[in-house]
């Protein structure tokens, strides 16, 4: 049964009317998740293409097709609005993208809320290494999976980073997004806009530790080798997203190894 047709007859009539009497499919959508109808707001966003300003994962079904494979989407949760992927990317895949890192992984550093630079910092205590977008040919075909999967284009990404988190690393709470209310987010936001949404690819299993968890909303994913977890760091409307407060937990036993993709309002230039 899709979204829509689990709704009360009268939300359904709501939203029929509204379409007939020309209100802007936006603002249907918006009211939709004001109220909490977020799989059928979702449904409605999967139906039209008019300016849709989040990216959005079609989930009026169990599987999703994407250009080179179908792909299963396993877990969803709102708010903030995440989804578990799994098998998007192959085993094959993982340890090519984590061995074209080889040699060339540095201290993670993170974007310094004092002087909005980028800097190494103990909150985040991994290695990482950052390419440019369509960077190597399986990387463009990564980006390609992730354009289809969000109806996002992939020019609005920055470029892939490539994370590995020995025992003890970690990524303590934090947002993806830039803070309004600092006054360097004009400098962070300058070269492609909000980032609205972040795209984790788990390419290794982890013995113990290492989850991505969400402390505000009590949830936490296990590192799954080829799993990706999307979640949505702003809202329907632009604004940020409180509840998308994010950690990567200590690695206990084993090494995680990540792809994040952390995708822009507008064209990254990176
Ligand atoms: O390591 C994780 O699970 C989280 C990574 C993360 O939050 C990020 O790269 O922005
Ligand atoms: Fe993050």
């Amino acid at each position: 049964m899709n979204a829509i047709l689990q709704l009360e007859p009268t939300w359904q009539q709501w939203i029929t009317e509204n379409i007939e009497r020309g209100v802007p499919h936006n603002k249907i959508i918006s009211t939709l998740f004001e109220r909490g109808f977020y799989s059928a707001a979702y449904e409605l966003m999967s139906q039209q293409s008019d300016v849709i300003n989040i990216p959005y994962i079609d989930m009026t079904h169990n599987s999703i097709e994407l250009p080179d494979k179908t792909v299963k989407l396993a877990s969803t949760f709102h708010p903030p609005f995440v989804a578990v992927i799994e098998s998007f990317l192959s085993h094959q895949e993982c340890d090519q993208l984590i061995k074209s890192t080889e040699g060339k992984m540095k201290e993670s550093r993170v974007v310094s809320p004092t002087d909005g630079t980028f800097a190494a910092h103990n909150a985040r205590t991994s290695l990482s290494f950052g390419f440019q977008r369509s960077a190597t040919p399986l990387i463009t075909i990564i980006e390609n999976r992730i354009e289809a999967l969000l109806h996002w284009p992939a020019i609005r990404g920055e470029g892939l980073q490539v994370l590995q988190y020995g025992k003890g690393a970690e990524y303590r709470p934090h947002y993806d997004f830039f803070d309004p209310k600092n006054e360097n987010f004009q400098r962070n936001v300058g070269k492609g806009g909000q980032r609205v949404g972040t795209l984790l690819m788990y390419l290794s299993d982890v013995e113990a530790g290492g989850g991505t968890s969400f402390p505000k909303v009590n949830l936490e994913v296990r590192p799954k080798k080829g799993m990706a977890l999307y979640f949505a760091n702003t809202k329907f409307d632009g604004s940020v997203e409180s509840l998308s407060l994010h950690a990567g937990m200590p690695v206990i036993k084993g090494t995680k190894y990540l792809a994040t993709k952390w995708l822009r309002t507008n064209p990254y230039i990176g």
